[in-house]
């Protein structure tokens, strides 16, 4: 699976079609004398769903941070359209396209919804922080916004009022806002109602098959990915155990074992 590595052009050049979006060439990440992400190399392509499984602990988690640049790697490269951006902080990185959502929320209880994307809208086009709405440049972007994830009815409703599955929408919105190319999505099911999944994975579904946009997603239910993602990763120990497409992967019997027990 190992390919050569090859450094990326200088971050700023123009950029390769034939590129990948993102490449991961040997990634790592040890911290404390732990070895936490080991030797990750592997490539998608724009428009791909590719999402990541594994056992928890399975380092998952960890890969995010270092491809969203929240941490750095220890080991290895990572190449955005074939630029370098190993070094790169997390703010640069958004800025060329990374957004990514977390795993526990990230809202303000006491701010309304409209409030929520409002700002993530100026925090991504610049300029200072304003809640008034007069001559305000976004309007139209978070209705918008808004609209498309299925909370045009609940933007004066503050966080602490929407139930699980319309904070996970909420916080696909405040990322959607920015226009990211690349979205990583980290357990965007997680404490949403058995009622609320299937809404949240066909908005999702519609970010990826009729924006195009290419998705990173952790996920732990199988049943959400065999629908949506075009290959699985399976992550054990920090290493990437199978990438293939998902029957390919469920099939394959060191994942199963990887999995034995734990209920692929
Ligand atoms: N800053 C840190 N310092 C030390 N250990 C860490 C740090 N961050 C993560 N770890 C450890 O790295 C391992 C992988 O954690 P990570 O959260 O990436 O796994 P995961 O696959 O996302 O797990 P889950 O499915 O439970 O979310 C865990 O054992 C965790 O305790």
């Amino acid at each position: 699976m190992s390919a050569p590595h090859t450094p990326g052009r200088q971050d700023g050049g123009p950029a390769d079609p034939a590129d990948p979006v993102l490449r991961l060439d040997g990634t790592g990440w040890s911290v404390g004398g732990a070895t936490i992400v080991q030797d990750i190399t592997l490539s998608v392509r724009e428009g791909e769903f590719l999402a990541f499984i594994g056992p928890n602990g399975a380092g998952k988690t960890s890969l995010f941070n270092l491809i969203s640049g929240l941490t750095l790697p220890t080991a290895g490269t990572i190449a955005l359209d074939g630029a370098d951006i190993t070094d790169r902080p997390a703010h640069l990185r958004a800025r060329r396209g990374i957004g990514r959502t977390f795993q526990t929320s990230s809202l303000w209880p006491a701010m309304t919804v409209d409030d929520h994307v409002r700002l993530a809208a100026q925090a991504a086009r610049g300029g200072s922080y304003r809640l008034w709405r007069r001559a305000d440049p976004f309007t139209a972007d978070v209705a918008g916004v808004l609209e498309r994830t299925g909370l045009g009815h609940r933007a004066r409703a503050t966080a602490a009022e929407l139930s699980h599955g319309e904070k996970r929408k909420l916080e696909l919105a405040v990322l959607l806002v920015g226009e990211p190319r690349l979205m990583l999505l980290d357990e965007p099911m997680a404490g949403v109602s058995a009622e609320e999944v299937p809404a949240l994975t066909e908005l999702i579904r519609t970010l990826h098959r009729e924006e195009g946009r290419t998705v990173l997603m952790v996920e732990h239910h199988m049943d959400v990915l065999l629908g949506l993602a075009d290959r699985l990763a399976v992550m054990h120990h920090g290493r990437l155990l199978a990438l293939d497409t998902p029957e390919a992967v469920t099939a394959d019997p060191t994942v199963q074992q990887a999995y034995l027990g734990e209920g692929l």
